[in-house]
């Protein structure tokens, strides 16, 4: 069944004809090896020409790249010899993603669903992403955060097929030839975690795996790139979680973590192998690294690879656009605000800098910027004069203040108007807390990131209540003479809204309600203004519905990775993260704010990612970063092509001319020799 390949014959990846890249060109007869997981589906031969997708029989339905279930035609099921292998039936994908939906909704539990998600994936790859794709808000909960979460913690016991690749460190000095095992030839971007801190979980070790497996998910259904060219990556390094250790389901490396000079060898070496593997313009996503590795191994890299960290960069790319579209509302500028971090860490210090970089682009200069942002750790707020001082990766927001322990007399006393929270510390932000945060400032910017939803500094409803709604008659913030949000409960909804000038301040007959000058839109919600790491459901205040939105990075990494992969650009500068947060602050409706959201619904992530990318692709031209050229004339189009097509294509034997300038597309930079 499998034959050799005729003279000046080429082989193919396994993933149909339009996105097949040729890896071998010879003039000499190749046998093609079905033991080598790459060269299976081609065993259709016809003279110079070959059938990619011509995995025959049971095989075919088995690989989830090619199996499409019922939906196989007749023609279809007898070319490929799986006819009587299927039910009668023949379904149309619409009517198997419906059956998908009700399969769902019958488990309760969110595990079982992620579990039928997994192993959807496994089966069928094409209705497993449309199904995501199409459907973002109600299934990102799943193969994401929260659930992805409860995965990773159970990951012993759900742990059923091989998805992406485990390198321990007992594999230093063979990395390369372990990547080498990896099937796919084409891949262009990698997550990769050693899991030492797994959401705001703390060390899961081997078990982190569900968190670049979800991560990619992503890539592929928020931004179609496409899965053959995503790999997950684990670096079992140990774990120094007792728990684990002690675990008899633990599927990791039961030692306690490798660190210092040998654990640094072991990130050069996989550095390096990827690169290796394939080509230098891989893109390379640290994804949940601890606080001591994160920030120092990016500083490391960053001008050496294609690579970013996603918790310090995309994380500060998506909460810096969701600071931009609150000023929208606030009518605050950024520089004109005071921010205030619980977490002094990864994500605290990514959001930080690129926030001091918006408000240096508003006219601040860097030390007047940093003067505005304060941080606050375990040990209390960041002071030089405290004891220890102040740690080395957050210097630059370090203090010369009185030391404060007390979070919330840490709030009372800086009175910030942002209050930002990457701390995994679940319910920091106390009712005390977020009462402070309304008598600080009218409008208070509340932003609970830490994930996954048991973690989160405070829930969507308690940032409401204790911020109250502007038609409370307890405002905190009445008594003050600043221009009040509050229009007296009398006033709405009988046309008052209408008649309110809006250039003048009035005050009503019962002083306390002032009539503002702000659009009314804004003025008829909470008086916070939230986003969370983790989704909340909507929150019921006054008899109006609020929904809040998602500060995730999730609104980020897919369209960086997309732009950059669209270009094969080599390096990611800061100021991408700073272009994406502006096209995602840019998608932000009126519609969006006038419901208490300051980021674009779920269901609009995929433009989202679409916008992102060709502004970064856009970006990597203009810099020079690119490396596919000549420049495509219309960026949008070429970036667009790129994308996987997540419906079904015809399974039908094409026989196709071999004319690679129209079906191949080229990698423009081969793997660099090890020893040039
Ligand atoms: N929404 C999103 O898109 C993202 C959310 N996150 C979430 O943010 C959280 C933090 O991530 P990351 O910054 O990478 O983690 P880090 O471990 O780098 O930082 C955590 C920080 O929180 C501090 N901290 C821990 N406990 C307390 C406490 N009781 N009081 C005050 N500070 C405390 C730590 O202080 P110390 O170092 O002194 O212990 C550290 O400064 C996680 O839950 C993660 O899931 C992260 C990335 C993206
Ligand atoms: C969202 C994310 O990257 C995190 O919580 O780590
Ligand atoms: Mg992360």
């Amino acid at each position: 069944m499998f034959s050799c390949v005729p003279r000046s014959l080429k082989c193919c990846t396994n993933i149909g004809p339009k996105r097949a890249l040729p890896y071998v060109l010879t003039n000499s007869p190749v046998f093609l090896d079905p033991t080598i997981p790459q060269c299976r589906t081609y065993h259709e031969v016809t003279g110079n020409i070959i059938c990619p997708n011509m995995v025959r029989g049971i095989d075919h339905l088995r690989d989830p790249r090619l199996n499409k279930g019922l939906a196989f035609t007749l023609e279809e099921r007898q070319a490929l010899g799986i006819h009587g292998l299927l039910a009668a039936k023949f379904k149309s994908q619409e009517e198997q993603l419906d059956i998908c939906r009700i399969s769902i909704d019958r488990y309760e539990d969110n595990l079982n669903k992620y579990l039928y998600l997994v192993e959807l994936q496994d089966r069928n790859e094409k209705l497993f992403f449309r199904l995501l794709s199409e459907n973002v808000e109600k299934y990102l909960p799943i193969v994401y955060t929260p659930t992805v979460g409860l995965a990773c913690q159970r990951f012993g016991l759900i742990y059923r097929r091989p998805r992406g690749l485990f390198i321990t460190i007992n594999d230093k000095g063979h990395i390369f030839n372990i990547l080498k095992n990896w099937p796919e030839p084409d891949v262009r971007a990698i997550v990769f975690t050693d899991g030492e801190r797994i959401l705001g979980l703390g060390d899961l070790g081997a078990y982190g795996m569900g968190i670049p497996v979800g991560k990619l998910s992503l890539y592929t259904a928020l931004a179609g790139i496409k899965p053959h060219q995503c790999l997950p990556i684990t670096l079992d390094v140990g774990t120094d979680n007792q728990d684990l250790l002690e675990d008899p389901l633990y599927i990791g490396l039961r030692q306690r973590r490798t660190r210092g000079k040998e654990y640094d060898e072991f990130i050069d070496e996989f550095m390096e192998a990827c690169v290796q593997r394939y080509g230098q313009n891989t893109l390379l996503q640290f994804e949940d690294f601890a606080l001591i590795n994160a920030g120092r191994l990016l500083q490391k890299y960053r001008h050496k690879y294609c690579t970013f960290n996603d918790d310090i960069q995309g994380t500060a790319s998506v909460a810096v656009a969701g600071l931009m579209a609150a000023v929208r509302v606030t009518k605050r500028k950024l520089s004109e605000n005071i921010y205030l971090f619980l977490g002094a860490g990864s994500a605290s210090n990514g959001i930080a800098n690129l926030t001091v970089a918006a408000m240096m682009s508003e006219g601040l200069t860097e030390r007047q910027a940093r003067e505005r942002v304060y941080m606050f750790d375990v040990d209390g707020l960041l002071s030089t004069r405290r004891e220890g001082g102040v740690p080395e990766h957050a210097k630059a927001f370090g203090k010369d203040i009185e030391p404060e322990k007390d979070f919330e007399a840490c709030v009372a006393k800086i009175k910030p108007s942002c209050l930002i929270g990457c701390s995994t510390v679940g319910g920091a932000f106390t009712p005390n807390v977020l009462q402070q945060m309304a008598k600080n400032i009218e409008r208070p910017v509340i932003f609970a990131l830490s994930n996954p939803t048991s973690k989160a500094e405070c829930t969507a409803q308690a940032a409401y209540d204790y911020t109250e709604a502007s038609t409370g008659s307890n405002s905190a913030y009445s008594s003050r003479s600043d221009p009040l949000t509050i229009l007296h409960p009398f006033l709405i909804g009988k046309g008052w809204e209408r008649k309110v000038d809006l250039t003048v301040e009035k005050t009503h007959r019962k002083a306390k309600y002032l009539i503002p000058e702000r659009p009314l839109l804004h003025r008829l919600k909470g008086r916070c203004i939230f986003a969370s790491g983790s989704p909340f459901p909507p929150v019921q205040y006054n008899g109006k519905e609020y929904h809040t939105g998602q500060g995730n990075n999730s609104y980020i990494f897919p369209g960086i990775a997309l732009g950059v992969i669209a270009t094969a650009t080599h390096h990611i500068p800061e100021t991408m993260f700073l272009t994406a947060a502006r096209t995602l602050a840019n998608y932000v409706s009126e519609a969006d704010l006038s419901i208490g959201r300051i980021y674009p619904s779920l269901a609009e992530v995929k433009d989202v990612s679409l916008s992102i990318a060709i502004e970064v692709a856009k970006m990597a031209y203009d810099e020079g970063l690119a490396s596919v050229y000549p420049e495509p004339k219309d960026i949008s189009k070429h970036v667009e092509n790129q994308m996987y097509n997540y419906n079904y294509e015809s399974s039908m034997p094409v026989v196709w001319g071999w004319k690679p300038e129209e079906k191949f597309n080229v990698r423009p930079i081969q793997p660099v020799p090890k020893n040039i």
